[in-house]
């Protein structure tokens, strides 16, 4: 998007006058796919993506869903007024990249499908497809380019938890280990065959240097040992992304391997200008070139601990306080029965608008933050025209976007210096998930606290934190009352 241009009004960027093969694939999540422009040039849309919705496939005697959205209205993709009016407020504009709206004609969209979808992976082609009924879509900022290198990382939950509002057996798990940890072995016990990531985000997260490599160096490890199916990290050559498996299996179990794949030799020889690697380089070195360069970029920028800050400030209660201020009920009272949360006549279920947004991000901001709440009499109370259950069921919603947003970090010439980093996929999450969600934590936590009362595995902790089915949360929190904490988790 020409960044000094103003844009024309909504909608009136000639997306469907351009010809769809003059777009390229570059990657796609669970509900859009993204193209960058690669065409003549164009005034509004050179260096631009589009984010084109997609909708699940149905069998053929099913009518497919239609677009809730009309033309010139925001109701089918909320994410550029989400943005705008929400995300914008709480995250510089410097950390995002610029969306619009633009209209898509149906004609398009389907020669968008009979060109690229051959270019999708198979298992996403088999599940879903470019949304045919849509007449909007959004154009950002083309984060990777067709030249130099980008390192895209989902970071997830940065932050620990408060645990004054929990019960006692996750207080225990809950102190120890992260909810990505947790998460990762409960989805071992689901999918046993599945790849368990080493990766442990409150490393990423730390202002240890040395941490946020370890944290680098595990997540191209989990990239290559999954053969780049994790959706943690992404790299991006020549504007396309790389393959783990040219990269050599980073030459773990064969040191001497070398990196014979162009893609593999360019990301060396862009990542470190001044080192002339040759095609002989070690994919070690290559993997200890990102890890120091990605980690110096890291340490200079603040969008992480922007991220974390946000994630903690707006998940102040934990969703067992969050159960416990709506249900009313204490702490004593569960885990052991399920919580009604969304239940409770006085919740109100509704998704907010952009105005209830706009009255919750001003009490947000006019009361002092929620660190350090020890009971619900210090909840705020509320001048805001919301309830102070709304109040936190919002900071709770807004709390799971900025959970599962990705990073981009573009290299420039220069390198850790010019670098940018961007924050995507900043979309608006539903109230509706709030059952999935509280479902999800006690299901991570039973699971954890199942493995945290094994003696075995604690001894094999101590010995080595560094095995991947393993939390390294450990060594993050510090090395702190193991034996207590195992004790207790015998208990319960
Ligand atoms: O709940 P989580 O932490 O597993 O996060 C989900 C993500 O799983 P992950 O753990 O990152 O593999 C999940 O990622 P994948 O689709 O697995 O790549 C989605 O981002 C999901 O959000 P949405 O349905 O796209 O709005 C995410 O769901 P929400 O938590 O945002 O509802
Ligand atoms: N502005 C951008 N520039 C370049 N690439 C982008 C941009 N936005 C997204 N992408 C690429 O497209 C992918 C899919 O986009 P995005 O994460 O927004 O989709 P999603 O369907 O919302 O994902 P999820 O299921 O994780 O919520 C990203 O992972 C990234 O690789």
């Amino acid at each position: 998007m020409s960044q000094n241009l103003t844009s024309p009004p909504d909608a009136n960027i000639p997306i469907s006058e351009t010809d769809p093969r003059n777009w390229r694939y570059i990657a796609e999540g669970g509900s859009t796919i993204v193209f960058s422009y690669d065409g003549p040039r164009n005034f509004y849309i050179d260096g631009t993506v589009v984010r084109l919705r997609k909708s699940p496939l149905l069998p053929s005697d099913l009518t497919p869903p239609t677009s809730t959205g009309k033309a010139g209205q925001d109701a089918d993709d909320p994410t550029v007024d989400f943005q705008e009016h929400v995300i914008s407020r709480l995250v510089p504009a410097e950390f995002l990249p610029r969306l619009e709206h633009v209209q898509v004609e149906r004609g398009w969209l389907e020669k968008m499908v009979s060109i690229h979808d051959e270019k999708r992976p198979a298992k996403r082609r088999a599940m879903d497809g470019i949304d045919l009924n849509r007449t909007r879509a959004v154009l950002a900022t083309d984060l990777i380019g067709d030249k130099g290198w980008a390192v895209e990382i989902k970071p997830k939950w940065g932050f620990k938890p408060n645990t004054a509002f929990l019960a006692p057996a996750s207080r225990s798990v809950k102190s120890r280990v992260c909810r990505f940890c947790m998460k990762k072995y409960a989805d071992k016990k689901t999918h046993p065959g599945a790849h368990v990531p080493a990766y442990c985000p409150l490393e990423l997260y730390s202002p240890d240097p040395e941490r946020v490599k370890k944290a680098l160096y595990a997540l191209w490890d989990d990239w290559v040992q999954s053969n780049g199916t994790i959706n943690m990290l992404r790299i991006f050559v020549n504007g396309k992304v790389l393959d783990p498996s040219k990269v050599n299996a980073v030459s773990l179990s064969n040191p001497r391997q070398t990196l014979s794949e162009s893609s593999a030799e360019v990301l060396a020889g862009q990542i470190d200008p001044d080192h002339a690697f040759s095609p002989y380089t070690l994919s070690s070195d290559l993997r200890t070139k990102f890890a120091e360069t990605v980690m110096l970029i890291l340490m200079d920028h603040p969008a992480l601990p922007k991220l974390s800050e946000l994630q903690g400030s707006l998940d102040s209660l934990d969703i067992e306080g969050l159960s416990a201020l709506v249900t009313g009920k204490t702490a004593t009272e569960y885990p052991n029965e399920p919580l009604p949360l969304l239940d409770m006549p006085e919740v109100q279920t509704e998704d907010p608008t952009l105005d209830e947004w706009r009255r919750f991000l001003n009490a947000y901001f006019h009361h002092k933050p929620d660190d350090g709440l020890t009971a619900p009499t210090d909840f705020r109370a509320f001048t805001h025209g919301m309830s102070q259950k709304r109040y936190y069921m919002l900071a709770y919603l807004l709390s799971a976007s900025f959970k599962d947003c990705s990073i981009i970090i573009r290299g420039h010439e220069d390198n850790v210096k010019s670098a940018t980093v961007t924050i995507i996929d900043l979309d608006s999450k539903s109230l509706g998930r709030m059952r999935k969600w509280e479902n999800l934590d006690r299901d991570v936590v039973k699971c954890e606290g199942k493995l945290g009362a094994s003696t075995q595995r604690w001894e094999s902790m101590k010995e080595n934190t560094n095995r991947p089915e393993w939390c390294t949360c450990l060594a993050v929190l510090g090395q702190r009352n193991i034996t207590t904490d195992m004790a207790e988790g015998e208990r319960t």
